[in-house]
C-alpha cells in the first residue's frame, strides 16, 4: 500500500485518505480471519510466561517479544523512518537502517501523538479472546473427546509463532490505520484553519472533537464493514451452494447466527463491526483531536494569523 509520503496526487486529499482506510478495512479483516482460525492461546499475551524468554533476559510476552524482534528487523530494512508508521516496540530499542533515510516532504506538523499502547492493550485483552472464541471451544471439544479435563482442555493449540506472525500484522494495519487520523486532521485543518485556532490556543478537545466527526462517514462506514465481513467469511464456492437466505436474519450470517464461525462463517462479524465502532474508529478521533491541540505548537502569533486568513 502506497505511504502518503509517495504518492502524485494530493496527498491530503481527503477523498484520498478516506480510501485507504478503506482499503485498510479488508487488510484487517482478512487478518482477523486468518488469526480466528487459531485458539486464543492466552501464554502468548502474559509477560514472564515463557522461561526461555526470562533465561534470555527478555520479561516481557511472547507477543511483545515477537513484535521487538519483527520490528528491529523491519527497522533494520528502512521501515519506521516515514512518520506514518509507528512501531510497537520505543525506537530506542530499535536498530538503525543499513540504507540510508528516505527524504519524506513535510506534510504532517511535527508531532509526539502515538496510540499503540491502547491499540496493544485492547487488541490483546478484548479482540483476541472474541475473534478466536470458536477454534478455542472446538479445540476444548477435541481435547476432551482425547480424554484431556480441566484445564489442559482450554485455549491453547500451541501454535505461538504462527498466531504472534498474525497479530502482529494486525497490529501494525490497526496501527496504521489508527494513525492516520493526523492525516485527516491536518487536512481538516488546512481546509478550514480558522475554524480550528481558538479550540486549540484555548485547548477545547470537545470543540476540536465536533468539528472533526462525521457521523455519516462512520454509518456508512459500519455497515460497508459488516457486509465486507460477512462476505470475506464465506468460502466462494461454499457461498455458491449455499441457498437463498428466507429470512433477514438468515441473511445475516450462517444459522441467523452473525456468521460466528459457523458452517460457512471464518470470523464473529458482530466482534469485526464492534472492533472498529468500540476501538479503531473513537481511536482514530483521539488521534485527531490530539494532534490538532498540538497543531500550533511553536508558532508565533504573527505565523498564526497568517495561518488564519488562508
Ligand atoms: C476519519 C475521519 O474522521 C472521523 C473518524 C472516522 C473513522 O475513524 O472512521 C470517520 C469519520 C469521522 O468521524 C473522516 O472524516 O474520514
Amino acid at each position: 500500500m502506497q505511504s502518503n509520503y509517495s504518492v502524485d496526487e494530493d496527498p491530503l486529499s481527503l477523498d484520498r485518505i478516506r480510501s485507504i482506510l478503506t482499503r485498510l478495512e479488508d487488510t484487517i479483516i482478512f487478518g482477523l480471519i486468518e488469526r480466528a482460525q487459531f485458539a486464543h492461546n492466552p501464554k502468548m499475551y502474559q509477560k514472564g510466561a515463557f522461561k526461555e524468554l526470562r533465561d534470555m533476559g527478555f520479561e516481557g510476552s511472547w507477543l511483545e517479544w515477537f513484535l521487538k524482534e519483527t520490528e528491529s528487523f523491519h527497522a533494520r530494512a528502512r521501515r519506521y523512518t516515514s512518520p506514518d508508521e509507528y512501531p510497537f516496540t520505543p525506537l530506542s530499542e530499535l536498530p538503525s537502517p543499513v540504507l540510508a533515510p528516505l527524504k519524506f516532504k513535510p506534510i504532517l506538523y511535527p508531532n509526539n501523538v502515538n496510540a499503540n499502547k491502547s491499540i496493544l492493550a485492547f487488541y490483546t485483552s478484548s479482540i483476541v479472546p472474541r475473534i478466536t472464541r470458536y477454534a478455542t471451544l472446538k479445540l476444548a471439544c477435541s481435547k476432551r473427546a482425547k480424554g484431556i479435563s480441566g484445564e489442559d482442555e482450554f485455549e491453547d493449540d500451541g501454535n505461538y509463532g504462527s498466531a504472534a506472525t498474525l497479530d502482529v500484522e494486525v497490529l501494525q494495519a490497526i496501527s496504521k490505520r489508527v494513525h492516520y487520523g493526523k492525516f485527516v486532521s491536518e487536512s481538516k485543518f488546512r481546509s478550514a484553519p480558522w475554524d480550528f485556532i481558538p479550540h486549540i490556543q484555548n485547548p477545547n478537545p470537545a470543540a476540536l472533537d465536533a468539528l472533526i466527526v462525521k457521523p455519516e462517514v462512520e454509518r456508512r462506514l459500519l455497515l460497508r464493514l459488516r457486509k465486507k465481513a460477512l462476505n470475506y467469511a464465506r468460502d466462494a464456492t461454499e457461498a455458491d451452494q449455499l441457498p437463498s437466505p428466507t429470512s433477514p436474519q438468515e441473511a445475516n450470517g450462517v444459522n441467523g447466527t452473525n456468521g460466528v464461525n459457523g458452517v460457512n462463517g471464518k470470523i464473529d462479524v458482530d466482534g469485526v463491526v464492534e472492533l472498529y465502532e468500540n476501538y479503531i474508529i473513537p481511536l482514530t478521533k483521539e488521534v485527531e483531536v490530539e494532534y490538532l491541540l498540538h497543531r500550533l505548537d511553536g508558532l508565533s502569533q504573527e505565523q498564526i494569523e497568517e495561518l488564519a486568513k488562508r
